[in-house]
């Protein structure tokens, strides 16, 4: 499978601080990578300099092997929907509205191509009751819910080719909503889309992902399968934690000890 999306030697400073370190990945359609990785580590900074929020201090990154900074901006929101880890404080519009600023990039959303990508992707967070609701009233996990969704409508649903950057989508949602999200993650790669999603839950990654890659201190500390990933045993050095390691379901389940 072709790659799509790549960093060749990135490095980032955040005030003159290094943060990222001449790190080269590539990441392939088709398949949901899951960044993992203590806090500080960079996955943040990795997240919001692929989609193009901040310039690298050095290296580049290549969308089908453009360097990112040429692509024509409208092009660019069309193809690749960034779902950042704070959830804004919109005004008090009603959550239907919300969602459509998923739509922006294009000038249906009086279309019916638009009004339906908006429902179905509503009706995927599970809050097609509540399109009316006012956002600001609602819950900080169904707010997170809400700008899911609108993420997800931001791309055409029939595309091979989209690409999805995500911050800790699951952070303040409930275990069913988290499992829902991440299902939904792998349903959008297995329609050929690059998902790259940032999340701290190691058990998540592993019953989901088909990739873990996990950050330390800027760097890729390591990168591969979930299950080879969790069982390496750096994984409890980078943490601070012994993990006892259980097998469920054909996945691997880590759990703290110490
Ligand atoms: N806007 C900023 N200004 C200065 N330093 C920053 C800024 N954003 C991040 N940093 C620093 O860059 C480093 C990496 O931060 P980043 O947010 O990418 O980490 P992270 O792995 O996403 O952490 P977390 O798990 O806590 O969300 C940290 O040391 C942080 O203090």
């Amino acid at each position: 499978m072709s790659i799509m999306l790549k960093t060749h030697h990135l490095s980032h400073r955040h005030d003159r601080r290094l943060c990222l370190d001449h790190i080269s990945v590539a990441f392939r359609p088709g398949q949901l990578c899951v960044i993992g990785g203590p806090n500080g580590s960079g996955k943040s900074t990795l997240i919001r300099l692929l989609s193009g929020e901040l310039r690298p201090s050095s290296g580049r990154i290549s969308l089908d092997g453009m360097d990112l900074r040429h692509w024509q901006p409208l092009r660019l929101a069309r193809r690749r929907a960034v779902l950042s880890q704070q959830v804004p404080n919109q005004p008090a519009w009603p959550v239907h509205q919300v969602v459509a600023l998923g739509r922006s990039p294009y000038t249906d959303e009086d279309t019916a191509y638009g009004q339906q990508a908006i429902a179905a992707a509503l009706d995927q967070v599970g809050l097609s009751d509540q399109h009316q609701a006012i956002y600001s009233r609602l819950s900080g996990g169904q707010r997170a819910r809400v700008q899911f969704a609108r993420s997800l409508c931001q791309l055409h649903e029939q595309s091979t080719d989209a690409l999805c950057l995500l911050d800790e989508p699951t952070a303040s949602l409930d275990p069913r909503w988290q499992h829902q999200t991440m299902q939904c993650l792998k349903d959008c790669a297995a329609r050929g889309w690059t998902v790259i999603c940032v999340l701290h839950d190691l058990n998540l990654a592993s019953r989901y992902a088909d990739r873990l890659l996990i950050l330390h201190d800027g760097d890729v500390a390591l990168d591969g399968a979930p299950e080879q990933v969790l069982d390496d045993p750096r994984i409890d050095r980078i943490y601070q934690l012994n993990f006892a390691r259980l097998r469920h379901d054909g996945h691997r389940y880590l759990h703290a000890v110490a």
